[in-house]
C-alpha cells in the first residue's frame, strides 16, 4: 500500500467515529485533508456536522467540498477532533505543527472533548524528536526568543539548531501572523520539562508538543489498522 493509501484507510477508521449532529474540530495537512474528502461524501450524503478548521487552508478545501464550518467563537466546545500529527509516541504524546497549523490546531485540540489523531504507522516512535520540533514564535525579538530556547533547551541537555522555516525564498507565516523555528534536539526524553520551559519563553506564542490531547490514535499499516488509546 503506498503513503497516501495508508492515510486514507486511517482517515476511514477515524470517519467511523463521526455521528450526525457533532461539533467537529478539523485538523490540517494531507491525513486531514483525505478526512475532509471522505467527510464531504458524508455531508452530501446527508450527514449533518458542523466543522471548525484549524487552518486556512483546511477551511478553504472544506468550502470547495461543502462540508459546513463555524468559527471557533461561533462553536467554542467541541465534540470530536480528527487530525493528524508528525510523531506519536506510545503515551500519545504528539509531535505537529509540520504544516505549520500548530497554535489552532493545539488551540481547537484543547477546546474538544475527544481527539482523534490519524497517522500511518511509521509516524509511531519509541521517543520523539526525530522530526524536528515547531516553535511557533513572535516575529518581534525573533533573536533573543532564538537565544533563549537554545539555553532553556541546553539546561535539558538538549542541543541542536533552530531552523528559521522557509517558504518560497520567505520565512514561513503561520495564519496567525507568527514565524516558526524548527529545533532538531533529536530524542527528547523529558517533553513535560521541555514544554514548561519553552511555555516560559515570552517570544514562544505555543509549540508543537501535545501532552494529553490525544484520546486516541488511529495507525494505518500494511498490516491494517491499530488504535492506541488514552490510559487518561
Ligand atoms: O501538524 C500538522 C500540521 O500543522 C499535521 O497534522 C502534521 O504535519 C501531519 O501532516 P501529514 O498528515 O501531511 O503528514
Amino acid at each position: 500500500m503506498d503513503a497516501r493509501a495508508l492515510k486514507i484507510e486511517a482517515a476511514r477508521a477515524a470517519l467511523s467515529y463521526v455521528e450526525s449532529g457533532m461539533r467537529l474540530g478539523i485538523g490540517t495537512g494531507s491525513t486531514a485533508e483525505e478526512f475532509v474528502r471522505l467527510l464531504a461524501e458524508k455531508v452530501a450524503a446527508g450527514m449533518a456536522v458542523t466543522g471548525v478548521p484549524t487552518s486556512e487552508r483546511t477551511a478553504a478545501l472544506c468550502v470547495q467540498l461543502g462540508v459546513p464550518l463555524a468559527t471557533l467563537d461561533e462553536m467554542p466546545e467541541l465534540d470530536l477532533t480528527i487530525d493528524g500529527a508528525d510523531e506519536v509516541d506510545a503515551e500519545l504524546t504528539l509531535i505537529k505543527g509540520g504544516g505549520g497549523a500548530l497554535l489552532r490546531e493545539k488551540i481547537v485540540a484543547a477546546a474538544s472533548a475527544r481527539v482523534i489523531v490519524i497517522a500511518d504507522r511509521s509516524k509511531l516512535v519509541e521517543t520523539l524528536g526525530r522530526f524536528p520540533l515547531p516553535i511557533e514564535v513572535n516575529r518581534f525579538g525573533l533573536k533573543a526568543t532564538e537565544i533563549a530556547i537554545g539555553r532553556a533547551a541546553a539546561k535539558l541537555g538538549l542541543d541542536g539548531a533552530l531552523t528559521l522555516r522557509m517558504t518560497n525564498g520567505e520565512p514561513f507565516v503561520t495564519d496567525g501572523g507568527h514565524l516558526i523555528l524548527d529545533a532538531s534536539f533529536g530524542r527528547i526524553p523529558d517533553t513535560r520539562a521541555l514544554s514548561e520551559a519553552l511555555h516560559a519563553i515570552p517570544g514562544v506564542v505555543e509549540h508543537g508538543l501535545f501532552l494529553e490531547l490525544a484520546t486516541a490514535v488511529i495507525l494505518a499499516g500494511a498490516d491494517g489498522i491499530k488504535t492506541l488509546h488514552a490510559a487518561r
